[in-house]
């Protein structure tokens, strides 16, 4: 089973270095003012070109625009849009016509009704993103470093590519991959000493972590 990780809500020259260096598959830029992890267009062409080839770029949104896509787009260059928001399955059509990106839409998960609408948006959307239902005062729909039940997720039955997120760290995310068989796994909190600042041991210590399980599940 060859395992997607993804790193999350990465800012900085160093720490994007250790992700790339350490074997991420997927470096996520997070382009929502609320957020620690939010970047100017200045610093994401900067990390944009740095790691250009070297994983997919993920370009971080919550309801944006299509301005803030065209920006987005001619700054990180991104390989695939990650939709955090309220975006309706209409609007991914939207934007899948208009930039021709492919398209990780994030839904938010706590019982399984959340699973409802999992059908439309998988009509339309490349991959999908399980993250943890973010309380109804949060700041911001994700980052939240809280988990969700993942035996939500273990009965699915779904053909299109799926990642797990939420409240993942070195210490639980095989057992994240176990419940879920998820194909990929998301981080953000789980890898920061404090709010968007990135730990660099703690950035390799979830993707060995991760590794590990893959070839534990491949056995
Ligand atoms: O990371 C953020 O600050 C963020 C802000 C607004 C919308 C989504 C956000 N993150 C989405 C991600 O893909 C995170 O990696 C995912 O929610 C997991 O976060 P965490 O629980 O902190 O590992």
């Amino acid at each position: 089973m060859s395992l997607l990780v993804k790193i999350c809500g990465l800012s900085t020259r160093e720490t994007l270095d250790v992700a790339l260096e350490g074997g991420a598959d997927m470096v996520g830029f997070v382009f929502f003012p609320p957020s620690p992890r939010h970047i100017s267009l200045g610093v994401a062409r900067d990390l944009g070109s740095r790691a250009k080839g070297r994983a997919v770029k993920v370009a971080l949104t919550v309801d944006a625009d299509d301005a803030t896509f065209e920006n987005i787009i001619e700054t990180l260059r991104p390989d695939m849009l990650q939709l955090h928001g309220k975006e309706t399955v209409a609007r991914l059509r939207d934007i899948k016509q208009k930039f021709g990106l492919p398209l990780m839409k994030a839904l938010p998960v706590e019982t399984a009704s959340d699973l409802a609408g999992l059908p439309g948006y998988a009509s339309v959307a490349d991959r999908i993103l399980f993250d943890a239902r973010a309380p109804k005062d949060a700041t911001r729909p994700g980052g939240l470093g809280a988990p969700f039940d993942w035996h939500v997720l273990e009965n699915l039955d779904l053909d299109l590519p799926y990642m797990v997120s939420g409240g993942l760290h070195a210490d639980n995310v095989a057992e994240a991959i176990r419940v879920t068989r998820a194909g990929g796994v998301d981080v953000s909190s789980g890898i920061e000493s404090s709010p968007g600042v990135k730990d660099p041991e703690m950035i390799r210590a979830f993707i060995r972590a991760a590794r590990a399980t893959q070839e534990l599940m491949a056995r």
